[in-house]
């Protein structure tokens, strides 16, 4: 079982208080199909993925990176019970979705730079600490029902 501190939990509850999922969830997911082309192919079904405008301009990019963050922050509502929050999000990406795992690390570094950007000199190297330990827990919790 993971332990929080008082400050994890705070400062994790307070970047999600005040993140605009309009603007971060599309950004990091843009980011990472840019800079990580192959993680396309799953989403093939989202049209033009052609270059970093189109990527940057296609709105089924903008409403998964939203989906993403509220995936997101299920875990934030949940903090001390993440793996079984996850269960059925692992299972989909496994089973269904096929996702090599590897890529929800991708995202995760992605989430994290574009976190950082919004957030400038609040992003001190504690908050980063605490944002960095949680994204790796739920990155571990949505790799649990791959076999
Ligand atoms: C931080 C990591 C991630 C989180 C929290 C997350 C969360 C989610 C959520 C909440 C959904 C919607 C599930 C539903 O409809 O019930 C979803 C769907 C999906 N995810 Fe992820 N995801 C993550 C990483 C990834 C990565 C790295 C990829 C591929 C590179 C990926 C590919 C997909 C695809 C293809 C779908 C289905 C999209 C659709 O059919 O519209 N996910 N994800």
């Amino acid at each position: 079982m993971v332990v929080w501190t008082d400050f994890e939990k705070a400062t994790i509850q307070d970047i999600f208080a005040k993140a605009d999922y309009d603007v971060i969830g599309p950004q990091a997911l843009a980011r990472c199909l840019i800079v990580y082309p192959w993680t396309q192919r799953y989403f093939a079904k989202f049209g033009n993925l052609y270059n970093a405008a189109a990527i940057l301009g296609n709105p089924m990019v903008a409403a998964h990176g939203k989906t993403v963050l509220k995936g997101l922050e299920l875990a934030v509502k949940n903090m001390d019970n993440i793996k079984a929050t996850y269960a059925d999000l692992s299972v989909l990406h496994s089973e269904k979705l096929h996702v090599d795992p590897d890529n929800f690390r991708l995202l995760a570094d992605c989430l994290t730079i574009v976190v950082a950007a919004q957030m400038g000199a609040g992003f001190t190297p504690e908050v980063q600490a605490a944002f960095q330990k949680f994204i790796a827990v739920a990155v571990s919790a949505l790799g649990r029902q791959y076999h």
